[in-house]
């Protein structure tokens, strides 16, 4: 079967070849184009694009919400869609507990995505409640004493969070 022209594929485990190569072929062509989410599976593989590339406001938060994943493109906030679908039993094929891994070198955006993933998840909780805004609110505090600047990030985080719910 042909492959499909490069950067078309929005989950690469429909190709029906896949090695490093295709893999970094595939990402740096849409990391090209703006297009820093790619789905491998179940994975979301992100670039960082290390500027405001307009994928985060109102508009893509109101997109990604209750369970249009597979008709857009690859986007954390379809991650953060499809954990708070499963975990409140909408989605019966997936068990209610979740857990988002997010992994990577310094620099890659973990810190980021985390914030932007809790911010679309009290998005999807239809939440702003005092106690939801406050987690997001005392992030600046817990970087200002437990981030520093690296050779790798110029904000990095010096400390680990693990969050639950
Ligand atoms: N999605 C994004 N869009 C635009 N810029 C981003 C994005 N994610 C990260 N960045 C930029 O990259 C920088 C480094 O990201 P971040 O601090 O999240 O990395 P990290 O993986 O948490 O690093 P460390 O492990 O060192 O704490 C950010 O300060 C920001 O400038």
């Amino acid at each position: 079967m042909a492959r499909p022209p490069v950067g078309q594929i929005n989950d690469l485990t429909t190709l029906a070849n896949l090695d490093e190569n295709i893999l970094l072929e595939e990402l740096r062509y849409r990391y090209g184009k703006d297009q820093i989410y790619t789905y491998v599976g179940d994975i979301l593989v992100a670039i960082n694009p290390f500027r405001d590339i307009g994928i985060y406001d109102k508009k893509y938060s109101d997109l990604y919400k209750h369970g249009k994943k597979s008709t857009l493109p690859p986007h954390l906030f379809a991650i953060a869609d499809s954990a708070y679908q499963s975990m409140m039993g909408l989605l019966p094929s997936r068990d209610r507990n979740q857990c988002i891994v997010i992994s990577g070198e310094s620099g890659a955006g973990k810190t980021e995505s985390t914030k932007l993933i809790i911010k679309q998840i009290i998005e999807l909780c239809k939440g702003n409640t005092q106690l939801e805004q406050q987690i997001l609110q005392v992030n600046p505090l817990l970087e200002a004493f437990g981030n520093a600047q690296t050779l790798m990030n110029d904000n990095s985080s010096r400390f680990g969070k693990y969050l639950s719910s």
